[in-house]
């Protein structure tokens, strides 16, 4: 019997054809990816698609089945295609080697699948998919793991909740102080080097941003001024490094006068035991295990302990190495854990600034694991997650949604949750969306609005008869209101709006949800400027979700503590820091009009904003506590959880 005879025989005709013709596309060649390929093309599916930027590394192939130690440095996505192929040569597979926010993934190649697979690492890739399959009104099934943790979620618009529907557990943060004068933990003195001095030293030039920001949330004034000197002449050591190699002057600076400096602030010492500079000479020759972790004797070269002085060599030696390649490429050079010159330097930077605070130190192999975010990735818990994917797209494909039901693994069993509506606060999913194929040079933005009013009901005319107010927004950027029109005649591509671009439509009143235009390329031979659905097509939005009052402001917020108050430095699971932008991490709140009204000091506008205040706080997509979901299992998998990258940050305890 056939391989197709079997499965139609297992899963019956009508399931075996909603397999056989179904299109669909994997986002994410790694962990999970991989074993969803060999899934699908081993369940009769016929049509596949899979996208990976990456290429192979040594590190992936102890879960990642489908390639081996010949494949290292080639693409995951047309290896993984290659490998499949020759499990079941008659399905048709399309690699793609791209990054899926490329615009040229736009919102009709996703309306082309009958089910989107996630199988991506990190937070950034998986809003984007979301959003995309949700304007497209394609069906995803969202996965994560994490060590022995995993989970499964299906998303279709209007009918389950969505990736951003649930607010993320807030990656762990650290004050600016803290890592920058006062560190007590090894993990802090790793942060510094991965997310402040490497950077500093070899990546984009910083501005004064992270300290502007750290003296507006009060952090100490004192602590602020000393850090902004030392950010002075922190921008004449870094060109004499890169110009001459001068791994010694950056050694002085940031071992020795620095801590000198630091020093001079008394007050800071009182409690804590104060930082000891380094002596060049003496460190160099100094054989003093620095470290209290790793075996003094261990073969392996990565997890034998360093002494003073070895940390003093591998800082100078991958000191230089990393300034010839900035002078050789003029690029900036990111940490990643798989290059052995930035956890080197990071390594052996991070030890002597333990060193400096009387913090243990840690081997490469140590520093390695907690920068690099490496949770072990367990490849049982990859071929579980993505079998249950499997299975819930067959159900997807023949609508039987009673049986799509989120899933969570924690190491023993897979267990299905409670089912959760999309919640009416969210940001993303609650707008109805618009794709428009455009020519994005030939309309301008008040056609793209005078269209839109063509086909939105509601937006024909308010209460008063008149034509509804809306104001326009690309992400937070306002493009129109009734009070600003400067840029009506422009064109979109003049605006910047291009195709993947959303441009999101508010209705001033805040009666109805947002309308989101998705645009999309038009072909070139097309006589139209645009293709608008027709009124009938178009889902019309609903009424504004109105959530209870907000529960009273704290006392003083302006006043808060510096440990809240610094979210700069944010911690993921295995307690790896990485800078954040916070704002990455919040899910997209909704658009209102207020979002441009500024404090005024006349009471009749105070009276305004604080109306408008109230309403502001109703755009917070935090769930108010009567709507809010019970969690799907516990932590950590309500966050479809990452397989290790370090942008995918994932909140521990702090030990
Ligand atoms: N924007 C994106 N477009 C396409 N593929 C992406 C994007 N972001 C992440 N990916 C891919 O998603 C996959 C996730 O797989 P996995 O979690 O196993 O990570 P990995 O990089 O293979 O493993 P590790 O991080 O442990 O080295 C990776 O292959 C990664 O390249
Ligand atoms: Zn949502």
């Amino acid at each position: 019997m056939s391989t197709d005879n079997s499965i139609s025989r297992v899963v019956g005709d009508a399931a075996y054809k909603s397999i056989h013709d179904a299109k669909i596309l994997i986002v994410g060649a790694g962990g999970i990816g991989c074993e969803l390929l060999k899934n699908v093309v081993l369940s009769g599916f016929k049509k596949v698609e899979i996208i990976d930027l990456d290429t192979i590394d040594l590190s992936n192939l102890n879960r990642q089945f489908l390639f081996q130690s010949r494949h290292i440095k080639r693409s995951k996505a047309v290896v993984a295609k290659e490998t499949a192929s020759l499990f079941n040569p008659s399905v048709d597979i399309t690699a793609h080697c791209d990054n899926v926010k490329d615009p040229k993934y736009n919102i009709k190649w996703f309306q082309s699948f009958d089910v989107v697979f996630g199988a991506l690492d990190n937070i950034d890739a998986r809003r984007h998919v979301n959003k995309m399959c949700l304007a497209a009104n394609t069906p995803l099934i969202e996965s994560g793991t994490t060590g022995y943790c995993g989970n499964v979620q299906v998303i279709i618009k209007d009918t389950f909740e969505c990736y951003d529907c649930q607010v993320k557990p807030t990656p762990k943060t650290y004050p600016v102080c803290t890592i920058r004068s006062t560190p007590s933990a090894p993990i802090h003195t790793i942060v510094w080097s991965k997310s402040y001095l490497l950077p500093q030293v070899f990546g984009e030039a910083e501005d004064q941003g992270e300290l502007d920001k750290a003296a507006m949330e009060g952090e100490n004034a004192n602590e602020i001024k000393t850090l902004r000197e030392e950010q002075d002449s922190f921008n004449k050591v870094r060109e004499a490094v890169v110009a001459e190699g001068g791994a010694r002057v950056l050694f002085d600076n940031i071992f020795n006068h620095d801590v000198k400096r630091l020093l001079q602030m008394e007050d800071m010492w009182k409690n804590r035991v104060p930082p000891t500079p380094l002596d060049f000479e003496a460190s160099l020759d100094s054989n003093t295990h620095a470290t209290e972790s790793g075996s003094a004797d261990s073969g392996i070269v990565d997890q034998r302990k360093l002494t003073l002085g070895d940390n003093v060599k591998l800082f100078i030696d991958a000191t230089d190495r990393l300034a010839k390649r900035a002078v050789s490429t003029k690029q900036p050079i990111e940490f990643d854990k798989d290059d052995k010159d930035t956890l080197d330097f990071v390594t052996a930077s991070s030890n002597l600034r333990s060193a400096v605070y009387t913090i243990p130190t840690k081997t490469i192999f140590e520093v390695k694991e907690m920068a690099g975010n490496i949770i072990p990735a367990i490849a049982t818990t990859n071929a579980i997650i993505a079998g249950e994917q499997t299975l819930k797209a067959i159900n997807v494909l023949q609508r039987r949604l009673d049986l799509c039901k989120p899933c969570v693994y924690l190491g023993s069993q897979l267990t299905a949750v409670s089912f959760e509506t999309p919640n009416p606060a969210c940001g993303t999913c609650q707008d109805t969306f618009i794709p428009l194929p455009v020519k994005n040079d030939e309309v301008s933005l008040q056609q793209l609005i005078d269209a839109v009013r063509s086909v939105v009901d509601v937006y024909k005319s308010s209460d008063d008869g008149e034509a509804r107010e809306l104001s326009v927004f690309e992400k937070e950027r306002l493009l129109y209101d009734p009070d600003f029109d400067e840029n009506v005649d422009k064109s979109l591509s003049d605006m910047g709006c291009h195709t993947n671009t959303f441009i999101t439509i508010v209705d001033e009143d805040g009666e109805y949800e947002n309308v989101t235009v998705v645009l999309a390329p038009l072909e070139t031979d097309s006589q139209d400027k645009y293709v608008l659905p027709s009124s009938s097509s178009v889902k019309q939005p609903g009424k504004k979700y109105r959530p209870p009052p907000p529960p009273p402001a704290p006392e003083n917020p302006r006043k808060r503590g510096r440990e809240e108050d610094a979210n700069t430095y944010t911690e993921d699971a295995q307690g790896v820091l990485t800078i954040e932008d916070s704002e990455d991490e919040e899910p997209p709140a909704k658009k209102t009009h207020n979002e441009t009204i500024t404090l005024d000091d006349s009471d009749d506008d105070v009276q305004v904003v604080q109306e408008k205040g109230e309403e502001k706080v109703t755009n917070d997509t935090s769930k108010p506590e009567e709507t809010a979901a019970p969690a799907p299992a516990p932590a950590p998998a309500q966050e479809a959880p990452g397989t290790g990258k370090p942008d995918d940050p994932i909140s521990l305890d702090d030990d």
